[in-house]
């Protein structure tokens, strides 16, 4: 059977993990240690619209010794990946696929620089949180997971075998890369919305902001397009209809957690596509104001906690 690792017991590594455990799968997860005496006190509780189920889950707080798992799938935030990717080198052997779940691009460049040819594209749609209680919570019906080789390479099968289970809606594309753009670009023009006007799509609407909303897909799709990657009809259909809904209580996990005065994971999402439109002379205008929102408030947590994470 395979070995899988999962990095992060949050909110998707967490969803993702119950539904593999839920199918007989073999599964470990990598925690830190208040989430892992959590997970020995009251084991993984996982709640979604068709299941509430508490699995035992087997979760480690270092890696040393271990051998080589067959899939390690990543679902941290951004900012703490740089931190863990030195660590996960006993779990990566020559035959071990990573998936990471992330938003954004960035992760993907600095996982296949320490560990090459092993990194598999992955995107996953899902609406979860961690409740105080340290319950996962999937919010809606949705869980989609989008996996495909970088670089022409084939999914191996037995990842395939492993991630098709009930209550996971597997894809398995061969354009991986323009999918995590198309994402990307949705999640960022979601994210420059929510968090530029601050609140729900619904009430950004009712105050007569469709027209920065429509600014703001244009934008990111702009960039999107200019890098090569350009966003399928369905991809902007999709995007326009869930950020134009009126009445709509969608919000982006940026601005939860923002909200929440969480670190977020601004600048993964808005900062790096910032960064590719001013090397691509796109125009973001929409998109440096998030920016700035966005590093403005962490100013504020650094101001007030003395970190920078
Ligand atoms: N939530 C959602 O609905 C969706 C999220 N995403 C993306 O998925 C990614 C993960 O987000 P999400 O699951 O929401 O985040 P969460 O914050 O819910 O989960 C991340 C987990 O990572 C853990 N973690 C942090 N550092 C370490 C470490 N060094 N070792 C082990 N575990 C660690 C945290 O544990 P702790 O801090 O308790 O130790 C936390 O439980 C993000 O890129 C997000 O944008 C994508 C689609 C939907
Ligand atoms: C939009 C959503 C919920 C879709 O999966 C997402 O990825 C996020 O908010 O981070």
């Amino acid at each position: 059977m395979t070995r899988t690792l999962i990095v992060g017991a949050g909110a998707t590594g967490g969803a993702i993990g119950a539904r593999l455990i839920s199918a007989g799968q073999d599964v470990t997860f990598l925690v830190r240690e208040r989430r892992a005496a959590q997970l020995a006190a009251d084991r993984l509780r996982f709640r979604a619209p068709d299941v509430d189920v508490v699995h035992t889950a087997r979760a480690v707080t270092s890696l040393e010794g271990t051998d080589p798992f067959d899939l390690v799938i990543v679902a941290v935030k951004a900012p703490a990946l740089a931190a863990i990717i030195p660590t996960l080198a006993p779990a990566i052997g020559p035959e071990t696929s990573i998936v990471p779940l992330l938003n954004g691009m960035a992760h993907i460049d600095l996982l296949e620089r320490a560990y090459p040819g092993r990194v598999i594209g992955g995107i996953v749609k899902i609406v979860a949180t961690l409740d105080e209680d340290g319950t996962v919570v999937q919010m809606t019906p949705l869980c989609s997971l989008t996996v495909g080789g970088l670089h022409g390479k084939d999914v191996p099968s037995e990842i395939r075998r492993t991630l098709d289970v009930d209550g996971i809606t597997l894809d398995i594309v061969d354009d991986v890369a323009s999918r995590l753009w198309e994402k990307w670009a949705f999640i960022a023009a979601a994210g420059v919305i929510t968090c530029l006007f601050r609140g729900t799509i619904g009430d950004i609407l009712a105050a007569g902001g469709e027209a920065q909303i429509l600014q703001a897909i244009a934008e990111c799709e702009q960039i999107a397009e200019a890098t090569g990657h350009r966003v399928s009809e369905a991809g902007h259909a999709q995007s326009l209809g869930l950020l134009t809904e009126s009445g709509s209580a969608f919000t982006s996990s940026l601005y939860r957690d923002l909200q929440h005065g969480d670190p977020v994971e601004a600048e993964h999402i808005i900062g790096d596509l910032a960064t590719r439109a001013a090397a691509l002379e796109a125009p973001a205008p929409l998109l440096n104001a998030a920016l700035l929102q966005l590093r403005t408030h962490h100013q504020a947590l650094i101001g007030a906690t003395g970190t920078s994470s």
